[in-house]
């Protein structure tokens, strides 16, 4: 990996961090609505699986370090939360995200991408955090993702818009 993928690692990091700073919305339920998923979809699509996958992973790493970037908190608590599962879907669906977009920089198939692994892959293993943590059925932790939907389906609508017209500019290729 060449130093101008380390820059884009770490400022793709470095914006994920920056969204997840702004107050989350703690509507109902152990979840909160928040904008990390328009920011990891968005820099992940631009910067590809490898790097975005990366970039997520930093960012959790920084969350765990201390800095509060998840609902004004860090460090280790967070990741036996209830939130523990969206957490670890985070670089799963930032490396696959990412992928989709290596293979095509068409809306559709990556606006499909986005909702296959941003909202099912990061409710599923979400559920199965809130399934653990909070001894629920599958059925009950499931339902608690229903709030998210509408505001996620414009995450990815926006983030898929910003990479289609990114990607052509090849500003941000391999190094
Ligand atoms: O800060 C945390 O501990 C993680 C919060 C996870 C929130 C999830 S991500 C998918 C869904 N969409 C939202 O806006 N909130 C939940």
């Amino acid at each position: 990996m060449k130093t101008k993928d380390l820059t884009f690692i770490a400022l793709g990091a470095a914006i994920i961090s920056a969204v997840s700073l702004l107050p989350q919305l703690q509507l109902v339920g152990p979840v909160p609505i928040t904008l990390q998923m328009l920011a990891i979809m968005t820099v992940s699509a631009i910067l590809g699986a490898k790097r975005g996958g990366l970039a997520v992973l930093i960012f959790l790493l920084l969350a765990a370090a201390g800095l509060p970037l998840l609902g004004g908190k860090g460090g280790l608590a967070p990741f036996v939360g209830p939130t523990v599962g969206y957490l670890i879907a985070f670089p799963i669906a930032g490396f696959f995200i990412g992928l989709v977009a290596e293979k095509t920089r068409r809306f559709l198939p990556l606006f499909i991408g986005m909702l296959v692994f941003g909202l099912g892959l990061v409710y599923l293993l979400g559920t199965l955090g809130l399934m653990i943590v909070l001894q629920l059925s599958f059925m009950d932790a499931l339902v608690i993702n229903i709030p998210f939907i509408i505001g996620d389906l414009l995450k990815a609508l926006i983030a898929t818009t910003i990479a289609v017209r990114l990607l052509p500019l090849r500003l941000f290729r391999m190094a």
